[in-house]
Formats: structure tokens, C-alpha cells, sequence
């Protein structure tokens, strides 16, 4: 099944391409990690897919009606805002929207339990969000889009700003959801925790896809210098993928 069909999608924003031609499906099932250097068109790319930018070329979410939309993708963006100063268990249920009736069900109450849960947020369910730490309020707008329940989940750069054991933590949370069945497609820069937790990489750079797979075959020491001009030490683990990024180049 695809939940994610981009077809030759190109966007130009102040007369200027940020990429063109950009083709690729996502499936069930995969965890897939967007990564680019800075200005690369991560953030562009996934707005143009979800039909919030103006682009050329197709893109299945984008051709949706805006309920159907919801109800097919939750998209968590990179500016972290919560307008109100409501309870950490009331903007998670506000991921609840697209599927409610009037009154919320069991199963609406079942997916923002879980979505807490799977983001360690339960001792705090009862504060006021806007009173939380940074990386407090990341977790909870994650949370709020997985309670959203749906095939697909598309965030960017969800991980930043969050300590080491909440960022594993999500990326493992991710990586469940793909494991069930479900996609996540999130853009990040640690390179690290890419080739570890995701299934699938796609760099975008110079105006375009530079590579789409797995992370071995992404992850190459030619492309990583090539599209984010460094050296990198990587090994297979028992306990997976290890990249650590060392030097810049000249
Ligand atoms: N509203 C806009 N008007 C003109 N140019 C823009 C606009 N928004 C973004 N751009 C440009 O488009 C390019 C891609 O930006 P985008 O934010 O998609 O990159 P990114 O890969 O997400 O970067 P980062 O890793 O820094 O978040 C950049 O060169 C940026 O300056």
C-alpha cells in the first residue's frame, strides 16, 4: 500500500528552485528519515507534499480534501507553538479532530492514553503545556500527532531540542509505529541516529533526491562528503548502525 505518492514535484519559491523532479513512493511499514544539509529543502519538500506550498508536479496527500487529508497524515512542523494555555491531555486530544464526533469515544480516548504514554508524558498529563520545558512541549506536540492515529506520520525535526534518552526514545517510538505497520518520514540532521533507527534515508541536496535506501547505501563515505562535505567513521554492530560523524573537508 502507498501512503505517500510524490510524482516529478518541483517548488520555486521567490524565483528560485529549491528542488525539481523529486519522485518516490513510501509504503507501509517503512521508517524513513529525510536528511539534507541546511537549505537543502527538507521542510519545503514535505509542506509542498502536503499540499501547504504551491508546487509543480503530484503529490497524493496534497490532492486529498482537508478531513481526508488528516485522517490519511499527521504532520507535526518545525515551529513548536502552543497558542493556549490548556492541559498537556487537552492539545493531545486536539489530535483527535479529525475523527470526532461530538463526544469522544473509547477509541479516542484509547489513542490519546497510548500517544502519552509512548511519550513518557503521564506524570504531566495535568499541566499547562505552554508552562512546559522546550523539549517538554516537543514531546507533547509529537504526542498529539500520534494520537491523530494515522497510516502516515510526517515530522520535522521532531528529535531537536530533546535530550539523548527522549530522542532514542522517539526514534525507537517511531520505528514501532513502522514495525506495526504504520510510516513515519521525519527529517533530522543526526546522522547517528538515522542510520540507526531508520529503514530508509532520503538526502536531498543540490536541487534534488542525491540518494533514496537503505542507510548503507545512502551513507556512503563518497555521498557524505559530497552533500554535507564531511568524514564520517561507520560500523556494523551488534547493536546496529554506527555513524559518527569526524571531520569537516576543505
Ligand atoms: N518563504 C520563502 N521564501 C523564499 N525562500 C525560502 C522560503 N522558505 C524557504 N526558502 C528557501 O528554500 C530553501 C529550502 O529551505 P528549507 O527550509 O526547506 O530547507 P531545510 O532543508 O528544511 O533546511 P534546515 O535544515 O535548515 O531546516 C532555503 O534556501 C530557504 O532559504
Amino acid at each position: 500500500m502507498t501512503l505517500l505518492s510524490l510524482r516529478d514535484l518541483s517548488v520555486t519559491l521567490r524565483g528560485r528552485p529549491v528542488f525539481s523532479g523529486v519522485t518516490l513512493n513510501i509504503g507501509a511499514g517503512e521508517m524513513v528519515g529525510l536528511i539534507g544539509p541546511n537549505g537543502a529543502g527538507k521542510t519545503t519538500l514535505m509542506r509542498a507534499a502536503l499540499g501547504l506550498l504551491d508546487h509543480d508536479g503530484q503529490s497524493s496527500l496534497a490532492a486529498l480534501d482537508p478531513r481526508a487529508r488528516a485522517q490519511a497524515v499527521a504532520w507535526m512542523p518545525q515551529a513548536r507553538e502552543i497558542a493556549w494555555p490548556v492541559t498537556v491531555e487537552a492539545l493531545v486530544t486536539l489530535g483527535r479532530t479529525p475523527h470526532r464526533a461530538r463526544r469522544l469515544t473509547e477509541a479516542d480516548h484509547h489513542a490519546v492514553d497510548r500517544a502519552i504514554d509512548w511519550m513518557g508524558l503521564s506524570h504531566m498529563r495535568q499541566r499547562t503545556a505552554t508552562r512546559l520545558s522546550g523539549g517538554e512541549q516537543a514531546r507533547v506536540l509529537i504526542a498529539r500527532a500520534l494520537a491523530q492515529d494515522t497510516p502516515l506520520v510526517m515530522a520535522d525535526e521532531p528529535i531537536a531540542g530533546l535530550d539523548p534518552a527522549h530522542q532514542i526514545a522517539t526514534m525507537e517510538t517511531f520505528a514501532g509505529l513502522a514495525r506495526s505497520g504504520r510510516s513515519v518520514l521525519v527529517s533530522l540532521h543526526d546522522l547517528g541516529l538515522a542510520a540507526r533507527h531508520c529503514s530508509r534515508l532520503i538526502l536531498l541536496g543540490q536541487g534534488q533526491v542525491m540518494a533514496d535506501g537503505t542507510p548503507a547505501k545512502v551513507l556512503t563515505p563518497e555521498m557524505v562528503a559530497q552533500a554535507f562535505g564531511i568524514t564520517a567513521y561507520q560500523a556494523e554492530t551488534d547493536q546496529g548502525r554506527i555513524f559518527q560523524p569526524l571531520e569537516v573537508l576543505e
